[in-house]
């Protein structure tokens, strides 16, 4: 579904991504991890083609994606960024009907109704459907935010979903909803790659998990295959524990006392 190869971007000479590459396909669920400036964000950008590389390609269904029209490149790929401040007011279901634009030329019609019903049900926002989205917390946003993208690739069942930091913001209860409605909707066909800060979220829902540093990859592979002390020292700088935990696979990664 997507291919990254080889792309490296720059901005003058420091190199924030270098000769990264990946693939991942429809029904798939890759995780980014990384500290705090390892170029997730901008890997990101690079994906839905908010920037593009200086060297290599990303290919969408095997085309380039410098070759697709934005009309149709929003029809495939829908983007929940990290920040969504809004300075003008709008209703939630207006805000969330946004994600509707590029299927209408004037009007919504009542399907798109019907998929903005759909969506605020499915991250449960419903009650919030008439309230002014400044009021709402900043969970409450974020699922609002999370809603719009799904309005977006709706009918697309195999489109890509780019997700930077989805649980940003979110109680326990919705981190874990929001995560498993991601494994759904990877299970369910979209090509689904998440922004994470929490590794366990990460091995517990990801079939596959990147893991940068200064914008190379340190390790790519199943959560039991890149889940260790070793790589998480690479990643993070910080000494972890593993430890098994029953009804999961891959072990709980719990960080140690850092002396000072
Ligand atoms: N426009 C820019 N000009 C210069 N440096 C930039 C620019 N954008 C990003 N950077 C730098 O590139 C590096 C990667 O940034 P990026 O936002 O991709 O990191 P990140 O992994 O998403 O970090 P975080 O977890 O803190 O969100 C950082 O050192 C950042 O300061």
């Amino acid at each position: 579904m997507i291919q990254v190869k080889n792309i490296t971007y720059k901005i003058g000479k420091k190199e924030l991504v270098k000769d990264l590459s990946f693939e991942v396909k429809s029904g798939e669920l890759l995780a980014v991890l990384g500290a705090n400036g390892a170029g997730k964000s901008t890997l990101m950008k690079l994906l839905c083609r908010e920037i593009s590389p200086v060297y290599g390609n990303i290919l969408l269904r095997g085309q380039d994606l410098k070759q697709y029209k934005l009309p149709e490149l929003a029809r495939q790929r829908a983007v929940l960024a990290q920040q969504n401040t809004i300075s003008i007011s709008f209703i939630v279901s207006e805000l969330v009907m946004m994600g509707r634009y590029p299927h209408f030329e004037h009007q919504p019609g009542p399907h798109d109704a019907e998929v903005v019903k759909k969506v605020m049900e499915q991250t449960g926002i419903t009650h919030l459907s008439g309230r002014d989205y400044n009021t709402l917390s900043g969970g409450e946003q974020q699922r609002v935010q999370l809603s719009r993208i799904l309005a977006q690739i709706y009918d697309c069942p195999d489109a890509c979903l780019f997700l930077d930091e989805p649980t940003n913001g979110l109680d326990l209860l919705y981190q874990q909803q929001v995560m498993e409605l991601a494994r759904r909707l990877a299970d369910s066909g979209y090509c689904v790659i998440c922004i994470l800060h929490d590794i366990n979220f990460a091995s517990r829902f990801a079939d596959q998990i990147l893991m940068l540093k200064d914008g190379q990859k340190v390790a790519l592979g199943t959560p039991l295959e890149v889940i260790n002390c070793e790589n998480i020292h690479e990643t993070f700088s910080i000494n972890v524990k593993l430890m098994a935990c029953e009804g999961y696979n891959c072990p709980l990664v719990i960080p140690a006392t850092i002396q000072t």
